[in-house]
């Protein structure tokens, strides 16, 4: 089915990295559709090339880029510019029926049904059900909704500052008008709802179809090892099992199939020649976020803390002692 398409989006390369997995765990689960990722100018070039290796369609739009009055409108609210980056879903009129998912999802079997359900559709929020979340929905891409949408953003805000309570009070009547667009709580599972109810988990929790790491703390937030390929709880984690479970899926899918994706684009930048890698942004924001990534690592050495800190709070020294080679050794040493 060529004229469908799963949609996500990330604005960052941080983003990228749950865009890949959850991506990675489509195609892992033979999906029919195509997948498509939403991303914005600040995405570097090594990044979209990875994009590229799994998503049919990496599509750059900008943060603002609509041509009318209604932009000029948005421009003063700069805090709906991410609620609007979602909002782009409806402009791929080249599909006629799209799932939206967020980046910091990840399917866990085949989900194509979705595509039988009708816009708006979306399953419950977990923390107030007549509102539906909006990490996981059915959509029909067309420009009218899209300006109806922007002019809607324009002249209400959000609610909750983000797409969701915009969403939610454009698609108002998704409470009470029709069941058929209430998708199951298992195609939005929030890892965090988990706890909330823990028999109903218990219960039903295996037919999980789709869970979403909502909330402060993404997957990649986490401490994996590499080596025993175990998620490293350090007090700071309120460690559920079923919490633990799914954040190792996550991982387990980030170190089989992005990981060395990640190290591939890494060898050709290394093999470009010297002027060209210190020319090529791309190449530094890649091993910066790489290198986020790598913070996440267990250190052989413990890392002091003012250094850490400098890492953590991205100030890195690119051509000095943080430089790529240093970041590249770092990483192999934990990868072989
Ligand atoms: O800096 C960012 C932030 C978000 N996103 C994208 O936007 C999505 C939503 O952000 P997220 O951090 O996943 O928000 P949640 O923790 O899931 O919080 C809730 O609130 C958001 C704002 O209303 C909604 O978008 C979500 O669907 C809803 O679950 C992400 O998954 C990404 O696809 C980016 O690309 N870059
Ligand atoms: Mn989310």
């Amino acid at each position: 089915v060529t004229d469908q398409a799963f949609v996500t989006l990330a604005t960052n390369d941080v983003y990228c990295q749950g865009a890949l997995v959850l991506g990675q765990s489509l195609r892992n689960h033979r999906t029919s559709r195509k997948l498509a990722v939403l991303i914005t100018p600040e995405v570097s070039s090594g990044l979209r090339s990875v994009l590229r290796s799994v998503f049919d369609e990496v599509i750059e739009v900008n943060v603002l880029d609509s041509a009318d009055s209604v932009h000029l409108a948005l421009m003063q609210r700069p805090e709906l510019g991410v609620t609007f980056t979602k909002l782009h879903c409806w402009t791929l009129t080249h599909y006629s029926k799209c799932v939206f998912m967020d980046a910091d999802t990840l399917v866990l079997c085949n989900v194509d049904e979705l595509f039988d359900r009708e816009e708006f559709s979306a399953a419950p929020d977990s923390g107030w059900p007549d509102c539906f979340n909006s990490g996981v929905f059915v959509f029909r891409p067309s420009l009218k909704t899209y300006n109806l949408l922007l002019q809607f953003a324009a002249e209400h805000g959000s609610f909750d500052g983000g797409d969701q309570g915009l969403l939610n009070s454009f698609f108002s009547n998704w409470a009470t008008a029709d069941i058929g667009k209430h998708l199951p709580f298992l195609y939005n599972l929030s890892s965090s709802a988990v706890y909330t109810y823990v028999p109903a988990f218990n219960h039903f929790g295996r037919d999980a179809k789709v869970v979403h790491f909502l909330g402060a703390t993404k997957p990649w937030n986490y401490k994996y090892n590499l080596q025993t390929k175990k998620v490293m709880q350090d007090g700071t984690i309120d460690g559920s099992l079923h919490q633990l479970s799914f954040l190792s899926l996550w991982w387990n899918i980030y170190s089989a199939s992005i990981l060395p994706l990640l190290e591939k684009l890494q060898k050709m930048e290394e093999s470009e020649p010297e002027e060209c890698k210190v020319t090529d942004k791309g190449v530094n924001k890649v091993a910066h976020s790489v290198s986020e990534l790598s913070i996440h690592f267990k250190p052989q050495e413990p890392i002091p803390e003012d250094e850490r800190k400098k890492w953590e709070e991205g100030r890195i020294d690119y051509m000095g002692k943080d430089a790529f080679e240093h970041i590249k050794k770092k990483l192999d040493a934990f990868l072989h």
